[in-house]
C-alpha cells in the first residue's frame, strides 16, 4: 500500500502553477491510507447526532471500522466526536469536506481521515496540512494528472457511475496506474465487486448498507446485517 504521499513528494519547482497556492506539508513521518482502511467505507448522512454512536456501533458490529460522516448536516461535527470518543473500535473519518475552516473542525472533533467530493487549491493545501490520510475527489483525468503532479496518488472517484464506472476507471489504469481510488456514487452491493476487482480501486464508499428508512426506525440490526453483507465483499 502506498499510503498517502502527499507529504513525501513535493512537485517539481515550476511544474504547474497550483504549486503556488498548495502550501507544502509538514514534513513528519507518513501517515496511513485511506484506501488501505478497509474495502467498503459507509458514507453517512446524519441528522441527529446521538445516533451516531448506536449506528457506530452496528457498523462496527457487521465489519465496516471506517466510517466516513459527512459535513452535510449541523449534526455532523457532534456526531464524529461522539464516535471518536465512545466507539474505540471504528476509524471515524470526515466526508464532504469543501474548505480549509471545515477541515480544521472535522480534525477537531477527532477525525482521523478526510474525505472530499472535489478539490480547489485551498482546499487542498488544507488536507495536505492536516496531516491526516485524505481523499480529494476527482472525476477526470485532467484532475488526475494535476494531482499526481502535486504527488497526490490516492484519490476518490466521484460520482463514480455517473462519471463512467467501472469503464472510466479502467481506462485510466492504463496511463494513470500510479492513481489508486475510492468510487463513490452510485455504488451497489451488486455493482461494488465489479469495482473492487479493479487493480487501481482500493476501496469503495457508499451508503446502501444506510436506508433512510431504516435510520429514521433507528433499525440497528437491520443495519449490522447490511454492513456485514458488505464487509462480506472484502472476501
Ligand atoms: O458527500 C460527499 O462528500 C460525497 O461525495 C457524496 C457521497 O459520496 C455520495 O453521496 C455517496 O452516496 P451514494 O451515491 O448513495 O452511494
Amino acid at each position: 500500500m502506498g499510503g498517502v504521499t502527499s507529504a513525501a513528494s513535493s512537485p517539481a519547482s515550476g511544474s504547474f502553477p497550483l504549486s503556488a497556492s498548495v502550501p507544502a506539508s509538514a514534513s513528519g513521518p507518513s501517515v496511513p491510507s485511506v484506501l488501505g482502511l478497509a474495502p467498503v467505507v459507509p458514507v453517512v448522512v446524519l441528522a441527529d447526532a446521538a445516533d451516531a454512536v448506536p449506528l457506530a456501533r452496528a457498523l462496527v458490529a457487521g465489519g465496516l471500522s471506517a466510517i466516513e460522516v459527512t459535513l452535510r448536516t449541523p449534526a455532523a461535527l457532534d456526531a464524529i466526536r461522539a464516535i471518536a470518543d465512545e466507539v474505540p473500535d471504528a476509524v471515524v473519518g470526515a466526508g464532504t469536506l469543501l474548505n480549509p475552516e471545515q477541515v480544521a473542525a472535522a480534525r477537531a472533533a477527532g477525525a482521523r481521515f478526510l474525505v472530499s467530493p472535489g478539490w480547489s487549491p485551498r482546499l487542498l493545501g488544507a488536507l495536505r496540512d492536516s496531516g491526516l490520510p485524505f481523499l480529494p475527489g476527482v472525476s477526470t483525468a485532467s484532475e488526475v494528472v494535476t494531482l499526481l503532479d502535486e504527488g497526490i496518488t490516492e484519490l476518490k472517484f466521484f460520482p463514480a457511475e455517473a462519471a463512467g464506472g467501472t469503464a472510466y476507471l479502467k481506462s485510466l489504469a492504463a496511463p494513470l496506474p500510479q492513481a489508486r481510488f475510492c468510487p463513490t456514487g452510485g455504488i451497489t452491493l451488486a455493482s461494488a465487486p465489479k469495482y473492487l476487482a479493479l487493480p487501481n480501486v482500493g476501496c469503495v464508499g457508499g451508503t446502501w448498507m444506510l436506508p433512510a428508512d431504516a435510520l429514521a426506525a433507528k433499525d440497528w440490526a437491520r443495519i449490522e446485517r447490511l454492513a456485514h453483507e458488505a464487509a462480506a465483499l472484502r472476501d
